[in-house]
């Protein structure tokens, strides 16, 4: 990490994320760690509160140098303790059944999604040998994080597989599955927003950018979970929340660790409004991890399009224990279409499945996926063009 725990007071009240574990694990770790849920709750809902009515009018900082606010620090020394006292590794989304689980229509979903994908046999074969031989790629080494910022560097991707893991990962991805079959979704009977009644429950699309959201919504994108936002809409994420981008790392690299402890695939990271600087939205972000890494070593499609309804059901269920403890501060959920850029997967795809997702749970804020009017220009392309619209005037000035 960028930032210096060292400097950081260690006198201050714990705050929960909200919810950097998965769904249920807050309570569970908390009894673990001697406290008991309420206790647990209420520093979640503090945190919540404090962080809702944060001061502003900080100046902008440095996207290269990201800092602490005093609420951020809470929030990462809370996570630093909880991780230092947790008896074993952090329990995978589908380990607690009642707040997460994968669907037969998400499945169907899924599963229609990977046979409509250019990938499939790919990905099919892909997951069967990692399984069988429990390993995989290429990696020696792995080198955590070079570029503190998330900036890339060259051949960064590839230094950075690890067999054991991969095969652990495999092992969980087919589990999960697995359980997701023998379960069937539980209605939450307490009705929160009731967006069914609008008529609204689905995806609903629009065109306009993501990052001018109203405050009090929750702006999506997909992640990886090797704690780099170093590229697409994540880049753009960086510079604008360089907080939360503080937050998203310590989950990945402190709280977690891609080599020997991965943020597991499938979950989602809730980040409360945290960036103090003039003008700043009271935005929150969900990084739904739909792949293990990124670049060449991105997961394949099938594989992110299993991961992607569990993600999504994990960050409902954040919101609905969110709604529940302090009430429904979250008005919107605003994606991008996830997946489809530097991933790959088709939209469609993607879309089918947080579809179904949505169909199988209709107590959620309104969903809204923006897509830009057009493509973000290539500036290669743009070079081009302007160098062509060059030699036609010279050549016009020449003949006349
Ligand atoms: N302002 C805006 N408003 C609305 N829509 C906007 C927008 N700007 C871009 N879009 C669109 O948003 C979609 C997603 O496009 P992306 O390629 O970014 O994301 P993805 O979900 O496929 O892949 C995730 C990995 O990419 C990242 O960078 P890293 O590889 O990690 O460095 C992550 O960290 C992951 O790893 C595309 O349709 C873009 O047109």
């Amino acid at each position: 990490m960028s930032h210096n725990h060292a400097q950081i007071p260690q006198k201050r009240e714990r705050h929960t994320a909200i919810d950097a574990e998965q769904p249920g694990a807050s309570a569970q770790k908390a009894a673990k760690l001697g406290e008991n849920t309420d206790a647990a709750t209420a520093i979640h809902s503090q945190h919540t509160k404090q962080t809702l009515d944060m001061p502003k009018g900080r100046a902008r900082p440095d996207s290269a140098t990201p800092y602490l606010t005093p609420s951020m620090e809470s929030l990462l020394n809370w996570q630093k303790s909880y991780d230092a006292n947790r008896p074993g590794r952090s329990p995978s989304p589908w380990e607690d059944p009642s707040e997460c689980k994968t669907t037969t229509s998400e499945r169907t979903a899924t599963s229609k999604a990977g046979a409509n994908s250019k990938g499939k046999t790919k990905a099919t074969d892909d997951g069967q040998r990692d399984h069988q031989n429990g390993v995989h790629h290429d990696a020696q080494h792995y080198d955590q994080h070079g570029d503190q910022n998330g900036e890339r560097h060259d051949g960064h991707h590839d230094g950075q597989h690890n067999g054991q893991h991969n095969s652990q990962h495999n092992e969980q991805h087919d589990n999960r599955t697995e359980n997701a079959t023998q379960t069937e979704p539980q209605q939450d009977v307490r009705s929160i927003w009731s967006t069914s009644s609008e008529g609204s429950s689905g995806v609903q699309e629009r065109i306009g950018d993501l990052f001018d959201a109203p405050d009090d919504v929750v702006l999506v994108h997909a992640c990886n979970t090797q704690g780099s936002w170093g590229a697409g809409i994540a880049k753009e994420f960086r510079k604008r929340y360089p907080m939360a981008f503080s937050l998203y790392q310590e989950h990945c690299l402190a709280n977690h660790h891609p080599k020997s402890d991965p943020v597991p695939t499938g979950s989602c990271l809730l980040i409360p409004p945290s960036e103090e600087y003039s003008g700043a939205r009271r935005h929150w972000i969900a990084c739904l991890f739909t792949s293990e890494k990124y670049g060449g070593k991105k997961d394949s499609q099938a594989r992110i399009l299993a991961s992607t309804p569990l993600a999504f059901r994990h960050l409902l269920a954040l919101l609905k224990r969110q709604a529940r403890e302090i009430g429904p501060a979250i008005q919107e959920i605003r994606m991008c279409q996830i997946n489809s850029g530097l991933f790959a997967v088709k939209w469609q795809s993607t879309k089918n499945i947080l579809q179904a997702v949505l169909e199988s749970d209709v107590d959620h804020p309104p969903v809204r996926v923006y897509s830009l009017a057009t493509a973000p220009s290539n500036p290669n392309t743009v070079q081009k063009q302007l160098q062509k619209g060059q030699a036609t005037l010279e050549a016009f000035i020449r003949r006349h």
